[in-house]
């Protein structure tokens, strides 16, 4: 069996090494050619598979893509060759709703207001949304939903109107799919006149698709409302963002958020899952023996962290400053966008870091948050 896999694509040959040659290629500049005569491709968001790329692929079998946006497959043109398929919905849920909150409480801690004092309007609530809104409940935050189709299924937490939500809320944070048709597209969701909207002091915050914001409103916005603070890692055009928009945000990222370790091997594992469901075989491999220990084992817990003490412990698991200055650095120079997001390997998930309790009160909320505990 022939299968090519994004180079960007980590524990590939931990999972499917058993099962044949793996070619690995750059999956923003694949070519047709690359891939005449493989069964399987495992790609990421930057490979447009359709007609054009599969064409002379005769045998191939299974497209796997270890994302959860799907907006960058053809799945008509897979169904009409029935080619078998499958993304990694939730894989990287955790990362994406560990990266908004972190982010959150850095600029709280920036601008000195706490994000406990803060309503947080959460647009999309499906898996990134969700797991924004269990950290931010779990700590205490009040949230309020916007998602119309989840709202009208049979989904027990409560929703409101994008216009009440823009209204009401604070800080707000994108967790849409990037769809332009349907009865709710998402394509400009945030075009100039909800930008206008925003209240004042609102924290815009973007994980989810570049596209759901129109940018170039965004720095006309952005130009004459100091007021609103931003934080993209998503950006029309990636991968070259607007060079004006940068500066204009608090916090710059290349498209990384779902970027931990632990997301990424979950999203390979998923793909294994399904690729071995095709094949009518059952896997032998597990994603446990596939993770690293973290660089600190654990933290010993004397008194309950306030806010301060929560960004502290968030820092020692993943420092988001450090990826927003390597951005600035480099979103510029030849190819830094894709190369930052190739050599991202540092970053992991609340659950690596073990916090052992000697404060005596109630910390169940930090367990609740994700940290893993020794008698929390
Ligand atoms: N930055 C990153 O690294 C990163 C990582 C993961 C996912 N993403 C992006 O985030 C998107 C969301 O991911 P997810 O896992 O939460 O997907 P999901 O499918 O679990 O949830 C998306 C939710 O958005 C809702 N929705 C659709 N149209 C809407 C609209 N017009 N208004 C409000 N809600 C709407 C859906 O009903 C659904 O509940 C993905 O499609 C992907 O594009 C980005
Ligand atoms: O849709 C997704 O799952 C995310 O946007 C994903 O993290 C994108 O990462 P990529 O596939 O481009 O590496």
């Amino acid at each position: 069996m022939k299968i090519v896999a994004d180079e960007n694509m980590p524990y590939v040959d931990a999972l499917f090494g058993d099962l044949g040659e793996i070619i690995r290629v750059d999956g923003r500049s694949l070519q047709a050619q690359q891939l005449s005569d493989i069964d399987v491709l495992l790609v990421r968001s930057v490979t447009k598979v359709n007609a054009g790329l599969l064409a002379s692929c005769k045998n191939l079998q299974f497209v796997g893509t270890a994302t959860i946006g799907m907006d960058h497959i053809d799945t008509q043109y897979l169904d009409s060759r029935e080619i078998g398929y499958a993304n990694a919905p939730g894989c990287n849920a955790t990362a994406v709703g560990e990266y908004a909150f972190i982010a959150m409480l850095e600029l709280a801690r920036r601008f000195s207001e706490p994000l406990k004092d803060k309503v947080v309007g959460i647009v999309g609530a499906g898996n990134t949304g969700s797991a924004v809104q269990k950290c931010l409940e779990a700590y205490g935050v009040k949230t309020l939903l916007h998602d119309p189709f989840v709202a009208q299924s049979a989904d027990p937490r409560a929703f409101v109107s994008l216009d009440r939500l823009v209204e009401l809320c604070d800080v707000i944070s994108l967790h849409v799919p990037l769809t332009k048709t349907g009865r709710h597209p998402t394509w400009y969701l945030f075009d100039e006149k909800r930008l206008a909207s925003l209240k004042p002091g609102t924290w815009l915050l973007n994980c989810c698709r570049g596209e759901v914001i129109d940018n170039r409103a965004l720095i006309a916005l952005k130009r004459q409302r100091e007021d609103i603070k931003l934080v993209l890692d998503v950006w029309e055009g990636e991968p070259h963002p607007m060079p004006e928009l940068v500066p204009l945000t608090e916090i710059a990222t290349p498209h990384i958020a779902g970027y931990s370790l632990e997301g990424k091997a979950r999203g390979t594992f998923m793909l294994y899952q399904a690729l071995m469901a095709r094949l009518d075989k059952s896997g032998d491999k597990s994603m446990d023996s596939l993770l690293p220990a973290l660089w600190s084992h654990a933290v010993t817990l004397n008194e309950q962290p306030e806010e301060k003490g929560l960004l502290t412990l968030s820092r020692l698991v993943y420092d988001l400053r450090d990826d927003d200055e390597l951005f600035r650095q480099r979103f510029l120079n030849n190819n830094g966008f894709d190369l930052m997001r190739k050599n991202h390997k540092h970053r992991r998930e609340f659950s690596a870091l073990t916090l052992a309790n000697n404060a005596c009160s109630d910390v169940d909320w930090l367990s609740n948050i994700g940290f893993s505990g020794v008698g929390l």
